[in-house]
């Protein structure tokens, strides 16, 4: 193996499981993570991928950001949306010439690492499949889902082939974009939902499935589909999430498309979302802020009222400051906003 090795900055759930899949397929795979002793897992060929979708073990070098020595052209970046500016500034350094990050996070962190490092050295994805991180080396890889990648402008570059052809080494079916804003505003979306499940004890897909929590459902995503508006974005949908049957207020499509989003979370081996695992598992705090943070700041721009995500933010911090409790009702909390807002 005398190719160039692919770093994967921060090495959990998502970055873990990429970085295994292109150690097994042949690729040279760096891993850099915080946890120490999850980077000793890995450095000791002991990264497990278990689950419903594939089960094996792996490793490579394995390094904290303080240990890590070197330079790297290519860098898959998958830590959670409030580290993304904390990482950018370590790997900074370890970035070669010519080289580039592709986020493989959930929220707009392009714009982040933009500022950062630059535009043109930050590729945009978009990744939708599930994963937890256990323990040290250990990730459940719970289930398939999108995986799209794309040059910020859209253009096909020869890097964008490259990485394009590497992560169909991870999934098969990875989609290259031309449009990757569409895609991660399409998650935003979708992630609304996912974030306010993570205030109640349901699942995913009952929280989604649940007729009662249809107003909200529909409000929640109306509120980010009124700022992709006013940001020139189209969402870009996908496993079963159809925004345009949300932006046309279409009842029939809206109805296939809960069906179909609440079909794809119950074939799934993590019923609950990340922000979930946070708040009730790992008891730490979430990235939902920070994941709509550049959102808020678009509303607020172009003069846009979003009672539903500035409440959302705030009870996700509510509960991440121990103030309110999973499971209290938090989402009549919001539904009483749908009520007199959106009324
Ligand atoms: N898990 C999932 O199913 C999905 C996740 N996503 C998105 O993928 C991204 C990654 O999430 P996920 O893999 O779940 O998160 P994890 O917490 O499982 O993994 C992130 C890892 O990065 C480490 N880390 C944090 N800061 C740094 C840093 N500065 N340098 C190096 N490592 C660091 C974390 O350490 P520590 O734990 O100490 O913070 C952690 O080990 C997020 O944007 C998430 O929203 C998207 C789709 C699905
Ligand atoms: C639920 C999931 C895996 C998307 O399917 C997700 O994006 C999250 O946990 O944040």
């Amino acid at each position: 193996m005398n190719e160039e090795p692919i770093l994967i900055w921060g090495a959990g759930a998502i970055g873990g499981t990429i970085g295994a899949f292109l150690r097994r397929a042949g690729h040279a795979v760096t891993f850099v993570d915080l946890v120490e002793e999850h980077v000793a897992a890995i450095a000791a060929g002991g990264l497990t991928i278990r689950g419903p979708v594939a089960a094996f073990t792996t490793g490579g070098p394995a390094f904290t950001p303080a240990t890590l020595v070197g330079r790297f052209r290519r860098v898959i970046l998958a830590v959670k949306a409030h580290h993304t500016a904390a990482a950018a500034a370590a790997l900074a350094p370890h970035l070669a010439e010519g080289g580039f990050v592709v986020s493989a996070q959930n929220g707009l962190n392009e714009l982040v690492l933009s500022e950062i490092l630059g535009a043109s050295r930050v590729i945009g994805a978009f990744v939708n499949f599930g994963a937890d991180w256990h323990g040290p080396g250990d990730i459940l890889y719970a289930n398939r889902g999108a995986v799209v990648v794309g040059e910020l402008d859209g253009a096909r570059t020869p890097r964008i082939l490259d990485v394009h052809a590497l992560l169909r080494d991870f999934d098969a079916d990875a989609v290259l974009a031309d449009d990757i804003f569409a895609y991660l505003w399409g998650k935003i979306g979708y992630g609304a939902l996912l974030k306010a499940s993570a205030l109640t004890n349901e699942t995913i897909a009952d929280f989604i499935g649940a007729p009662a929590l249809r107003p909200l459902h529909l409000a929640l995503i109306g509120e980010v589909m009124a700022v992709a508006g006013a940001e020139q974005v189209r969402p870009i949908g996908f496993n079963g999430y159809d925004p345009d049957a949300f932006a046309l207020g279409d009842p029939v499509a809206i109805d296939e498309s809960i069906a179909a989003m609440t079909a794809f979370n119950r074939a799934t081996a993590k019923p609950h979302s990340g922000i979930w695992r946070d708040l009730a598992v790992r008891r730490r705090p979430t990235d939902a802020a920070a994941q709509l943070a550049p959102v808020l700041t678009a509303a607020r721009r172009h003069g846009i009222a979003t009672p539903l995500l500035d409440r959302l933010v705030a009870l996700i911090g509510a509960v991440e400051r121990g103030d309110r409790v999973i499971g209290d009702g938090l989402e009549q909390d919001l539904l009483a906003i749908v009520g007199k807002v959106h009324a």
